[in-house]
């Protein structure tokens, strides 16, 4: 018995395609972003694999992408399941900087540990900034709680006990979910996932709008570690791309 669990990245949003940190600011997917979403979803159906329940964050660029998949997968008619938790790593002041003028103002180092490092959050996101979620409806039951800047553990520890308590039971029950996320939530998930360690989390990227499979045995581990993209050339040259943004 084995269970079948589906990361889905967003589709490319407006602000992938200008080469802006974005975070929890809620950006729209570009037209080649609404073509991933309705891709994954025919690549979900060319695989046979047919979600029974849909996880995403609150964000509408992973929203929208389930939706668009869904629709081409034709079920758009699955139960969803909404959280924060899911949401992307918030970035703090980084939230609408170029990442290019951010990699020439601070260099290399300090940019990869902002991006990538496990535990370097960037500095917090005033709440007065026109980028800042402090009043947004959607985070009010966080009150004061609500994040202004997070590293990757930070992300770890807040989506850790959704996937226990919500996320593992409608696996456990035999139910194949497709989780729709975003790059850094996503990173988050899948370290736990395969067990990489802080210092190799560093080097793993996450491509937009590519189904990745995951057969997990009983005990949650999964059965390939990495999992499987269902178009795995297309992948390696959107991973790339994601690990060369701002050069
Ligand atoms: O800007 C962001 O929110 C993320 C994902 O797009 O960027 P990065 O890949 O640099 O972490």
């Amino acid at each position: 018995m084995t269970y079948t669990l589906i990361l889905l990245r967003h589709g490319q949003s407006e602000w992938n395609e200008k080469n802006l940190f974005t975070g929890w600011y809620d950006v729209e997917l570009t037209e080649k972003g609404r073509a991933e979403a309705t891709r994954s979803g025919q690549l979900l159906t060319e695989a046979k694999l047919a979600p029974a329940v849909l996880y995403t964050s609150l964000l509408k660029r992973a929203i929208i992408t389930a939706n668009l998949a869904l629709e081409s997968a034709d079920l758009n008619w699955i139960p969803v399941k909404r959280s924060w938790r899911l949401n992307e790593r918030h970035y703090g002041a980084l939230q609408g900087l170029d990442k290019a003028a951010t990699l020439a103002e601070y260099g290399e180092k300090q940019f990869m540990d902002w991006r990538r490092s496990y535990d370097t959050a960037p500095p917090k996101l005033s709440d007065d900034s026109e980028f800042s979620q402090a009043n947004d409806p959607r985070y009010a039951a966080l009150g004061e709680d609500a994040p202004r800047s997070e590293c990757l553990k930070d992300v770890l520890e807040r989506m850790l006990p959704y996937w226990e308590d919500e996320i593992k039971p409608d696996l456990a029950a035999g139910k194949t979910v497709l989780v729709t996320a975003h790059g850094n939530s996503l990173r988050a998930l899948v370290k736990h996932l395969d067990g990489i360690s802080d210092e190799d989390i560093v080097g793993l990227n996450i491509p937009t709008g590519i189904p990745l499979v995951y057969e997990l045995n009983e005990d949650f581990t999964p059965v390939t570690t990495g999992g499987q993209y269902l178009d795995a050339d297309a992948a390696a040259d959107a991973i790339n791309a994601v690990a060369n943004q701002g050069r």
